[in-house]
């Protein structure tokens, strides 16, 4: 027999958006029902950012060793997978356990559920033989799953997704990762330094397609100089596995078969939304599916991957903190996306931020350019081993300010935090132009972009 159960809010997804939305709506007195029917805090803790960034940094740490030599005497390195499947079990996921989190979310007053949410209306959801009314609003943060492509072959074989690889207790010796994006690079470097031998094959023409073809460039340079193959241009026609050969796979413009040990599929993420659900929430089928409150309809909220603006965990809890205020009816900044910022955790980190060069003339504005290598910098010259990298700038020449930027390099992920302030506080490049920066520091890169930028016009 069904049962009927009221709140106030009901969260469906506790994921970092949902996790954030739950527990801060608790916090605040309201009576949240949190649904989650995996691990409560979502992909980013389990299988996303913290443990590859614990392969990375492993990784980077070999690097660094590695580049010893001609700067600093002599370095045997020796790598060992053990203490970074260790981490990831001991310090990142306590296994894939959320018992903390669940306690966390409890101890802040919310009601947990652990089930698939069946979304049935605006006001409604349903888990197991439980249906939960929200009489306050209804917040979807159900986030996104990994799309695999229609390639011949492929759904037959016991292919990798992120969660395969972010598990994985020993090494394959080689690893075939379709898909040149953020998941694929991060994770194709980092094997790589652990003595994988890894091939990357991307559809589009380049790795990175979303970024500057300048950093495209960049980093496939950077990996096959570091042994990995990288294939771009190259859709796959046809993926098979044998348990004595493991996978081969054949691409065009790719002569013979590409084989490997394991497969890894990073080929794009969707968000874990179906057109029926859109139409049962009332949002329209396509297009938008938030405003600029992160609302669906009036009682409905989105918030994290789900929206479409960007998978990014500082996406979903900027959504979150939106979300909440919302809800409670307090006024603050509506969401705005201008100035988003990422950041792909290779080494060379590469940086982004707001529009690339060729959006932004898509967009129709008067764009110039401005460019600067950081081998060219003083502090890059220093540098030297690893110092791959650039900053360039995009500026809307008729409103006098940047729209976008990329710094790519070491620590490029940080030098690129004043170039987010610069896009997302719309700063006149006169302003960017007087301040005074630090020297020998690789931000100091940004200073001689923007002289390119003026020569430019
Ligand atoms: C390998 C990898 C590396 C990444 N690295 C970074 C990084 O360095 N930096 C960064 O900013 N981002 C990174 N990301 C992206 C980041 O993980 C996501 O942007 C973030 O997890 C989004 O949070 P979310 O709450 O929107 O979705 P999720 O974390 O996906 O959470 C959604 C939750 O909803 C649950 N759910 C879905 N449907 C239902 C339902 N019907 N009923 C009940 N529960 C449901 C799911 O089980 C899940 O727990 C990475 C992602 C991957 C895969
Ligand atoms: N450092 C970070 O912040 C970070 C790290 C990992 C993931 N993420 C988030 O997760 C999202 C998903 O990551 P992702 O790398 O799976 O997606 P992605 O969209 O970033 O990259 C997917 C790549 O696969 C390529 N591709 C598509 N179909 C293909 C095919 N059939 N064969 C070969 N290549 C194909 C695409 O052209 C693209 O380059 C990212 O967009 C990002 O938002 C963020």
């Amino acid at each position: 027999m069904s049962t009927t159960e009221q709140a106030e809010v009901v969260v469906v997804g506790l994921g970092v958006a949902g996790e954030a939305v739950g527990g801060a709506l608790a916090k605040a007195g309201v009576d949240v029902v949190g649904i989650e029917e995996n691990l409560v805090g979502g992909e980013c803790p389990y299988w996303g950012c913290i443990p590859s960034k614990m392969m990375i940094r492993a990784g980077n740490l070999l690097a660094e060793a590695r580049r010893i030599p001609g700067m600093a005497g002599r370095a045997a390195v020796t790598s060992d997978w053990g203490p970074v499947a260790h981490r990831i079990r001991e310090e990142a996921t306590a296994n894939w356990d959320d018992t903390i989190a669940v306690e966390r979310f409890t101890d802040a007053g919310g009601r947990f559920v652990r089930g698939r949410a069946e979304i049935l209306g605006p006001d409604r959801v349903r888990v197991g033989d439980t249906e939960y009314v929200a009489s306050r609003g209804l917040v979807v943060s159900t986030g996104t799953e990994p799309v695999a492509p229609p390639i011949d072959g492929l759904a037959d074989t016991p292919y990798w997704t992120n969660r395969g690889a972010m598990e994985a207790e020993t090494l394959p010796a080689s690893l075939l990762v379709l898909g040149g994006g953020a998941i694929g690079l991060e994770i194709a470097q980092a094997f790589a330094r652990f003595g994988v031998e890894v091939t990357v094959v991307e559809a589009a023409d380049r790795i990175l397609p979303m970024e500057e073809p300048e950093a495209s460039e960049l980093i496939a340079g950077v990996l096959e100089a570091e042994g990995l193959t990288v294939h771009a241009g190259t859709p796959v026609r046809h993926v098979a596995y044998d348990d004595a050969t493991g996978f081969t796979v054949t691409a065009d413009g790719v002569p013979g078969e590409l084989r490997a040990e394991r497969l890894l599929v990073a080929t794009g993420r969707r968000p874990r939304l179906s057109r029926e659900i859109r139409a049962t929430l009332g949002a329209a089928p396509d297009g938008d599916l938030v405003d600029d409150r992160l609302r669906i309809t009036d009682r409905v909220w989105a918030a994290g991957d789900v929206v479409g603006k960007g998978a990014f965990t500082h996406v979903a809890t900027y959504h979150a903190d939106i979300v909440v205020r919302d809800v409670l009816g307090q006024d603050g900044p509506p969401a705005d996306h201008h100035a988003l910022p990422r950041v792909t955790f290779t080494d060379p980190e590469v940086g982004a931020v707001g529009l690339t060069e060729s959006a932004a003339r898509e967009e129709g504005l008067t764009v110039v350019t401005g460019f600067q290598q950081a081998s060219s910098t003083t502090r890059g010259w220093i540098h030297k081993a690893g110092n791959d990298g650039f900053v360039k700038l995009v500026a809307d020449a008729d409103a006098g300010y940047l729209v976008g930027a990329t710094s790519a390099g070491p620590h490029g992920g940080e030098v690129l935090g004043m170039l987010a302030l610069a896009v997302h506080a719309r700063v006149p490049l006169t302003e960017l132009e007087s301040m005074i920066y630090a020297y020998p520091t690789f931000h100091r890169g940004i200073q001689e972009a923007l002289k390119d930028l003026r020569a430019a016009g």
